[in-house]
């Protein structure tokens, strides 16, 4: 299947699938978190979302079809149901029938060389490579911020890529799911958790690549009892840093790299820094708390996990893939 080169202006499609001049969009798992939440957003885009019957969501003949009646399908499934949804789209391009391009909000693609990364704040042509790609992979939440802090310090050369990393971060509940959700909401979870202790989290490859880092980070997630927010906290002695520098000069490094950007900021530090300060919005704050006396810094990034560390990340990815304004 041929899609052409992108972004696409609205109402024009080069698959012959138009529906009252705008994109169609299917959400395969629109009734879990990730997918509602792209659902609600979706209002604010001109596109139709065609919505799966719910007594066949599971059944791969129904959700065949309704990829197949799509521009664009959004996988908001675990990664083992994501990796079968690919494996339809790619027969049906093989056989050269109608298929559409992909969004993935799993971690199946994420360092797959063939699908493009949906961080569009990466780099000066991240969002062209999202506009222009058949297979797009959604950021991790906890690799959003982690990326966006580490990225532009080891591009600036101040951290060496095999610098020992180690980056903490604590989510709301909402990041493990409807099974967390209702593990918190029904039978009250634990107020406070570290987890991935076994240091293999999924999300570690992600953020190694895109970071640029060549050693592997240590990281160390949690959980708290709140729906939504999170913060990734990586700590900095500065005297180990590759060239010499002071907080201010992290944060001018940083403002620099996100001057552009209406999602991602640097923002003044304070001596503490609340979690859900931005539940509900689809923004990022970085932060360098530093003390040059000490030579000691403290990287922060604040975001909802379910916001700029998904569903709004998503929101942008497909405003991108289908040439449309992001909202705002
Ligand atoms: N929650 C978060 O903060 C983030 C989540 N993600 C990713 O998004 C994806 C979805 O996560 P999330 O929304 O939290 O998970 P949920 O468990 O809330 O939702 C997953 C949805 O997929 C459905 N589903 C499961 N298997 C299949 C299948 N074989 N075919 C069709 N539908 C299926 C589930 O249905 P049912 O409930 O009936 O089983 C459910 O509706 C995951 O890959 C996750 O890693 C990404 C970033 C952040
Ligand atoms: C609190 C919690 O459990 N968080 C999830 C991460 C959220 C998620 O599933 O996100 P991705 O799709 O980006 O991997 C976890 O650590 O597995």
């Amino acid at each position: 299947m041929d899609y052409g080169t992108g972004p696409y202006p609205l109402g024009v499609r080069e698959n012959g699938r138009i529906m009252d001049g705008q994109a169609t969009v299917f959400i395969d798992g629109e009734a879990g978190t990730t997918g509602l939440g792209i659902r609600q957003r979706l209002h604010a885009l001109p596109v139709a979302v065609r919505s799966i019957d719910p007594e066949r969501r599971k059944d791969a003949d129904a959700r065949r079809e309704m990829m197949e009646s799509a521009d664009l399908v959004v996988l908001c499934l675990p990664d083992a149901a994501s990796r079968e949804a690919a494996s339809m789209v790619a027969a049906m391009e093989a056989a050269g029938g109608p298929a559409p391009r992909l969004l993935d909000a799993s971690t199946a693609f994420r360092v797959d060389p063939d699908w493009a990364y949906g961080f569009p704040e990466m780099g000066a042509d991240q969002a062209a490579a999202i506009a222009t790609a058949r297979r797009v992979s959604n950021p991790g939440c906890y690799p959003t911020g982690a990326i966006a802090l580490l990225r532009p310090l080891v591009r600036a050369g101040l951290l060496a890529p095999d610098f020992p990393v180690t980056i903490n971060a604590v989510s709301g509940y909402s990041g493990g799911g409807r099974t967390m959700i209702e593990a918190h909401e029904r039978e009250g979870g634990p107020a406070f958790e570290l987890y991935g202790l076994g240091l293999d989290h999924k999300h570690v490859p992600e953020i190694t690549r895109y970071a640029g880092l060549s050693r592997t980070p240590l990281f160390v997630p949690s959980v708290g009892h709140f729906p939504q927010g999170m913060i990734v906290s990586i700590p900095l002695h500065l005297d180990m840093l590759a060239a010499p520098a002071t907080g201010a000069d992290l944060r001018a490094v940083l403002a620099d790299v996100y001057a552009g950007s209406d999602r991602v900021g640097v923002a003044e530090a304070g001596t503490t820094l609340d979690a859900d300060a931005l539940a509900g919005t689809d923004l990022m704050e970085l932060r360098v708390h530093a003390n040059d006396a000490r030579r000691q810094a403290v990287l922060t990034a604040r975001l909802d996990n379910l916001g700029k560390g998904a569903s709004g990340a998503a929101i942008q990815n497909i405003a991108l893939m289908l040439g449309l304004a992001s909202p705002a």
